[in-house]
């Protein structure tokens, strides 16, 4: 059975723009329930770490230095099918190719600068949860 856990980030284009509030909102519109948040302004090291598999890639560093450039919001969110939904909740990595409704399709300006990460396997959203928030509650619950 799919797990019912998932972990996202609102990314600092979004409080850029303004647009954190609404995008919340709209993950809540879908189902999910806010588990865990926090506001935080990444490292160098802890954007770098957290996109470790991306580190051969021609767009690391922009990505790096795009998620060090202000602050941005991880959350543990909950429901049923939790990985899979919200992957189409958010949409494609492209806004350009993100479908009607989706949260890039609303509120992300380009591939690089796109409002929102998710978790895409409930393995790897327990390894993103606990990046962020190892020792909290919202763990052991
Ligand atoms: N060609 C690109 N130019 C700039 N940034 C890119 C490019 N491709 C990917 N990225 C950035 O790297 C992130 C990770 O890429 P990936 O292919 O894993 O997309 P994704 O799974 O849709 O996004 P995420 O992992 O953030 O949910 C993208 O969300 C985007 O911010």
């Amino acid at each position: 059975m799919a797990g019912r856990r998932t972990l996202t980030i609102v990314k600092p284009d979004a409080f850029a723009n303004g647009k954190a509030g609404l995008i919340i909102a709209l993950l809540e519109k879908s189902g999910f329930t806010i588990k865990a948040a926090r506001v935080m302004h990444l490292t160098t090291a802890q954007a770098g770490e957290f996109y470790g598999v991306h580190r051969e890639r021609g767009f690391f560093g922009e990505l790096v230095e795009f998620m060090t450039s202000g602050p941005c919001m991880p959350l543990v969110l909950e429901r049923d099918d939790a990985v899979a939904t919200l992957r189409t909740v958010i949409g494609a990595t492209d806004p350009a190719e993100a479908a009607e409704g989706t949260v890039r399709k609303l509120y992300a300006e380009s591939k690089g600068r796109n409002a929102i990460h998710a978790s895409d396997s409930d393995e790897n959203a327990a390894i993103e949860a606990a990046f962020f928030f190892a020792g909290t509650d919202v763990l052991a619950s």
